[in-house]
């Protein structure tokens, strides 16, 4: 974090509501209680699971492993409860680990040769494999081998183990920081995209019932509409709301006492939340609607570069709220207006990502 100051710092991503990283390891038991166990229980992303569905229905018809599958997206949006999905789905064990806990290439060579016919591997956070971890994944990947060095010095050989076939699910936030030769040896790669207010609907809904929360189909949508189109927040809203629904009422959640509790929570009617507010509010009154460079920016609100790209803005940007391009990030029409301001004469439109 480049610059500290009182009002800056006040409100970390970790500590915001609609953050949809997972805040706490109360949290995660949470999450592993609400996480759907089966392709049938997983709402949305259809595309993705029309795809998966096939693929592993002919892997299993063949008792072969199931091609290496890359899931990439924002966070929240169920990259990790798909990873479990597809083990469960294959009838197979899943191992769980991620880039950075992977430090030295004996880590990694301990889990693959641990692995039975067919388990599924995955690889959290794949983008932040250390090189030297991720020449061992090469050879394992294409031919279910690897190589590992035995002593040192002079009478160091180099060892050639088979493993059982496998397939690794890795998933990440950040697919264009993958390398060429590792992202190439993925045959299926899925996109996870932000989810429609339908399917999230449906999503508060399901959660709802499983906390034994009693919300009205108007009272899920309300929570649905402001979740940031990401089912980990949509969970999240929901809970809040239920205590608020507790203490304030008689514990129904309906369209009023959920419109009340997200205002409580300051989560605005699109669903926007202060540190997205923060952010647009610097574009535009310190920055006179850009261009402004991301890292201007990051020292501007006190947030880390890789948390405004990876978290905040990619909802921004889609929802119309920013455009990203070689000079900058700028602020659009909708965000002037969305901050009760006039936009000026040049002031762009809709949404756009012009950097690709
Ligand atoms: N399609 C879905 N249907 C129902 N619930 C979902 C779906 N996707 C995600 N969830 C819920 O959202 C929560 C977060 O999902 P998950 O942990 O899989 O996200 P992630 O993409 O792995 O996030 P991160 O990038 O932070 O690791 C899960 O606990 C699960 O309850
Ligand atoms: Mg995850």
């Amino acid at each position: 974090m480049a610059i500290h100051s009182e009002s800056l710092t006040s409100s970390p991503a970790s500590a915001r509501l609609v953050t949809p990283q997972s805040a706490s390891p109360n949290e995660d038991s949470i999450e592993r209680a609400l996480r759907p166990r089966s392709l049938a229980d997983y709402t949305g992303q259809r595309r993705v699971c029309e795809q998966l569905e096939i693929f592993i229905q002919a892997a299993r018809k063949r008792q072969e492993s199931l091609d290496h599958v890359l899931l990439f997206g924002p966070p929240g949006l169920g990259k990790t409860t798909l990873a479990h999905i597809i083990a469960n789905e294959m009838g197979v064990q899943m191992r769980q680990t991620s880039g950075p806990v992977l430090e030295r290439p004996g880590d990694l060579a301990a889990l693959l040769t641990n692995l039975e016919r067919n388990d599924v591997l995955f690889i959290d956070e794949i983008h932040r494999l250390s090189p030297v971890v991720e020449e061992i994944l090469y050879p394992a990947l294409e031919d279910f081998q690897i190589d590992i060095l035995i002593g040192e010095g002079p009478a160091a050989r180099s060892v050639k183990i088979d493993l059982q076939p496998f397939t690794l699910v890795g998933a990440t936030t950040r697919a264009g920081m993958l390398t060429n030769p590792l992202r190439d040896r993925f045959g299926i790669v899925s996109r996870l995209e932000f989810y429609s207010a339908e399917d999230l609907t449906h999503i508060v809904a399901r959660s709802a019932g499983l906390l034994n929360a009693h919300a009205t189909q108007d009272g899920a949508a309300e929570i649905a509409r402001r979740a940031r189109g990401t089912p980990r927040i949509a969970n999240r809203l929901l809970r809040r709301v239920r205590d608020y629904a507790e203490v304030r009422s008689n514990g129904n959640i309906d369209a009023d006492i959920a419109g009340a509790a997200l205002a409580m929570l300051e989560v605005d009617p699109q669903g926007l939340d202060l540190m997205d507010r923060k952010l647009l509010d610097a574009i535009v009154h310190k920055f006179d609607g850009g261009p402004v460079g991301v890292d201007s920016l990051a020292a501007a609100i006190g947030e880390e570069r890789d948390t405004i790209e990876d978290v905040i803005e990619p909802y921004l940007i889609q929802h119309g709220y920013l455009q990203r391009t070689p000079r900058g990030r700028i602020a659009t029409q909708t965000t002037w207006r969305h901050l009760g301001l006039t936009p000026p004469p040049g002031a762009q439109g809709g949404s756009g990502d012009l950097f690709g």
